[in-house]
């Protein structure tokens, strides 16, 4: 497909943080929610990046500013490592590289989570921007990729026109599921 800068496909980084699933130890079902996800909710196609880190402050900012800075992407989806343990620091690492925090993501989705599950209020999870790089992170766990998404998605596409990243497409009506 040929496209104009205009109608460039957006490009979308999926990052798993965890040890065990960096280490193959299991398998990371996460990514794959996310990037299912998606697929079934978007209307017009774009590019996926999918990387798995380890938890940690460096190997998270490090993956988070080679995405944004060098590989341009236009959405970062972290998921994992937001909770209270000593090595969930993804929500560190995601501040350490933001211009700008969006505090409201992180709300809306613990508030969306509470409806399932007692634990939501775990989850540190927030948002942010980086030059024209929107980051969002979502917890570890496959069963809250869905309600998270469905969640904050809504905002994504105006949030990306603000910042002058490329154009996606609002999500299909059915994007709940
Ligand atoms: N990417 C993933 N794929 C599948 N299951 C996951 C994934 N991330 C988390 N989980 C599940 O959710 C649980 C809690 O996630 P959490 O991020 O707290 O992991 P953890 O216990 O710190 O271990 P690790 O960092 O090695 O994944 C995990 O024990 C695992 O059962
Ligand atoms: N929707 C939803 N949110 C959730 C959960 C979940 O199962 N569903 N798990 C919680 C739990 S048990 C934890 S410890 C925190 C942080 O998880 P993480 O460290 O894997 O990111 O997310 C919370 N948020």
């Amino acid at each position: 497909m040929t496209l104009n800068s205009e109608n460039a496909l957006a490009r979308i980084a999926i990052v798993t943080v965890s040890d065990r699933a960096s280490r193959g130890e299991y398998e990371d079902l996460s990514g794959p929610a996310v990037e299912q996800w998606l697929w079934r909710s978007m209307a017009r196609p774009c590019e996926f990046v999918r990387r798995i880190v380890p938890d940690g402050v460096e190997s998270v900012r490090n993956v988070l500013l080679e995405l944004c800075d060098t590989d341009g992407v236009d959405l970062v989806l972290t998921t994992g490592g937001t909770g209270p343990a000593p090595r969930d620091l993804t929500v560190e690492a995601t501040q350490q590289v933001l211009t700008k925090e969006l505090p409201g993501f992180g709300e809306l989705m613990r508030r969306v989570s509470l409806e399932q599950v007692p634990t939501a209020i775990l989850s540190r999870q927030t948002a942010g921007v980086r030059g024209r790089s929107l980051i969002i992170n979502l917890p570890g766990k496959p069963a809250s990729i869905s309600i998270c998404l469905a969640a904050v998605f809504p905002a994504v596409p105006y949030c990306l026109e603000l910042i002058g990243a490329k154009k996606i497409a609002e999500t299909l009506p059915d994007s709940g599921a």
